[in-house]
């Protein structure tokens, strides 16, 4: 349940806020009512809980005094029951808001941070964990509900129970409020600073268990090669040295708490007392009746405990905004690529694609792409081979806008990349990868992905053109069955079909084909390069490949060498000039030919 104003924020490549003040003020605004009225209940619950110790003061006179009316016991007895019924009727109005509130703006926070971290680029999802950042984004909802609880239970109670003692106790005797004041600063104070000394111990504390959890994290995602390797002892010997030294880190940060609450007790006890004494001492010089005596005894307990909450509060909110601000410096930067504010939406006429004198470097200063210029008419299929590390993927990504060249335009049908939405332009690029990423969805679903508003006919028939049909058939239970995390319960080529079949129902004018029939056996490769018929049919084609035999029928072969076109032309041309393209050809012809000798051996 949100119930609350939920979808406030747009779709927007700004950073988020720099602080994790300025992005929780934030959340207070958009719910302020919620917030409004929390603050509204504690204050009033906290009042009435000293209210009530000051009820029971009256009560006790009432009883106590030598002389008055037994009758006049009743009135006090009555008001102090009241307080008692308001006190706890505010505190649970309290909780039951503070529920609404927590519970909603966990659900706009992780939204929200999804939204931002779903436009950074593909690359940026490389260069971190993708679990851990899955992780932090439920972390910081969750550090937002704590922090949020910590002020309304352990923060905010103190601070008006302290301001309720010292006006109680300034009406029985000024110089008593005043101790009481003095020393609850004191102790606050040096609770506070002890607790801030011990931040080092909490953040070492911190890191050694963001680092365990990133390198679990780890080997869970990288199993297969743990069991292919035997290292699972090596792995868990590994992983119990970063544990103990997460535990050591544990173990310092904890022990160091209870050394400050220690020190805390002791204060406790020393004023508990002193105060105490110097209550009973004015009664014995009758300056102070039996129910003052009462009401300094349970106000000092309330306020000296409510200190030790307070500066332990105070050091548990400094973790907590350590921790949102650590997931808006990794999450909250500005998307690197971004739609243009006046981007318009792409209007597709064909699929012709241009690359003018294009520059490009990655991050760490890496060239790949110098005066880059290739043209690429609609209609036409073209094959970019070349080395590894010759560009071929950086190219395709440039025409997809995962990064933006440093110099240089990519056109699209003649329209600048930069000059229209990202989201139109990724609609008109089917792409087929080496990896078709699966969801833990239905086979239905994932190819549905292609289309969201696809009806299952039309899936069902993009998947018979794909020549998914038989295999999914096949499955328990059809295209309703469920396929493991990655795909893990379909083959290679099974997996690439679907991915074709997606790319048949996106129905788009270009298609991209990086490397998508290079991890399959001969059998595979060929109903994949089927279904790859049936997709490329009539639409301009960009394939990167390795194995040449999936080129043949192309219209036109470039091969890149450092990020250069060292030829360009028909395969038939390429192949008659005997150049790097023939050689490469000729390499392959002869690994196949041994291939089928082997196989026809065995
Ligand atoms: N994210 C990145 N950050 C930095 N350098 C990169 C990145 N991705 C690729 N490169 C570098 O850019 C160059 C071109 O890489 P690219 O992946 O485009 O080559 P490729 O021809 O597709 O190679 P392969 O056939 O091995 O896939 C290489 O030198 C590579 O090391």
């Amino acid at each position: 349940m949100s119930g609350g104003p939920a979808d406030a924020t747009p779709w927007s490549s700004d950073p988020l806020p720099g602080s994790p003040t300025a992005f929780l003020w934030g959340y207070v605004r958009r719910w302020a009512g919620h917030f409004g009225g929390l603050l509204a209940l504690v204050v009033g619950a906290a009042a009435c809980a000293v209210a009530v110790q000051y009820g029971m003061k009256l009560l006790v006179d009432a009883m106590a005094t030598p002389g008055t009316d037994r009758e006049a016991v009743w009135s006090p007895l009555l008001l102090f029951i009241a307080l008692i019924a308001a006190e706890n009727a505010l505190w649970r109005s309290a909780g039951w808001l503070g529920c609404l509130t927590v519970v909603g703006v966990g659900v706009d926070i992780r939204l929200d941070l999804f939204r931002h971290l779903s436009g950074h680029p593909v690359h940026y999802f490389a260069e971190h964990f993708s679990g851990a950042l899955g992780n932090r984004v439920t972390q910081t909802a969750g550090a937002v509900g704590a922090l949020t609880n910590t002020i309304t239970w352990n923060i905010l109670p103190p601070c008006v129970d302290f301001i309720g003692a010292i006006v109680v106790l300034s009406t029985i005797q000024w110089q008593m409020a005043a101790v009481l004041a003095l020393f609850v600063f004191m102790v606050a104070g040096i609770v506070g600073v002890v607790g801030v000394r011990g931040r080092p111990r909490h953040r070492a504390f911190s890191d050694q268990a963001a680092l365990a959890g990133g390198e679990l994290v780890d080997v869970v995602s990288n199993m297969w090669a743990v069991k292919a390797f035997s290292a699972r002892r090596i792995e868990a010997d590994r992983l119990a040295r970063k544990f103990d030294r997460e535990a050591v880190a544990q173990r310092r940060s904890w022990l160091y708490l209870e050394k400050t609450r220690m020190l805390h007790d002791v204060f406790l006890w020393v004023m508990a007392g002193g105060m105490l004494t110097w209550a009973v001492w004015l009664w014995t010089q009758s300056r102070i009746t039996p129910g003052d005596v009462v009401v300094v005894t349970t106000l000092t307990f309330r306020i000296l405990h409510g200190s030790r909450d307070l500066a332990f509060a105070l050091v548990g909110t400094t973790q907590q905004f350590g921790m949102i601000a650590e997931t808006l410096r990794v999450i909250g930067p500005r998307h690197a690529v971004a739609d243009a504010p006046a981007a318009r939406e792409l209007a597709p006429m064909g699929g012709s694609i241009d690359f003018e004198n294009v520059s490009f470097a990655y991050a760490d200063g890496r060239t790949v792409f110098r005066n880059f210029t290739l043209h690429v008419p609609a209609g036409q299929r073209i094959g970019v081979v070349g080395p590894s590390g010759a560009g071929k993927s950086t190219l395709v990504g440039l025409l997809q806008r995962l990064d933006d060249p440093q110099a240089g335009r990519v056109l699209f049908d003649g329209q600048p990349l930069t000059a229209v939405t990202q989201d139109s332009l990724r609609a008109a690029i089917a792409v087929v990868p080496q990896e078709i990423a699966l969801f833990h969805r239905s086979v239905l679903e994932n190819i549905r992905y292609g289309r969201p508003d696809a009806t299952d006919e039309q899936v069902r028939e993009a998947a018979h053109a794909a020549r998914c049909d038989d295999f999914i058939q096949a499955l328990p239970e059809g295209y309703d069955t469920l396929v493991g995390e990655r795909g893990i319960k379909l083959s290679g080529g099974q997996r690439q079909r679907i991915g074709i079949a997606r790319a048949i129902l996106k129905d788009a004018p270009i298609i991209v084909l990086d490397e998508a029939t290079s991890a399959l056996d001969s059998h595979s490769e060929e109903e994949v390069q089927r279904a790859l018929e049936r997709l490329i049919h009539g639409r301009t084609v960009l394939a990167v490949a390795h194995r040449l035999s999936t080129l043949s029928g192309f219209d036109r072969i470039v091969v890149l060498k450092d990020g250069r076109i060292i030829e360009d032309g028909p395969p038939s041309d390429l192949h008659a000039r005997g150049g790097a393209f023939h050689a490469l050809w000729r390499m392959q012809a002869r690994g196949l030919a041994e291939d089928t000798i082997t196989r026809r051996a065995g």
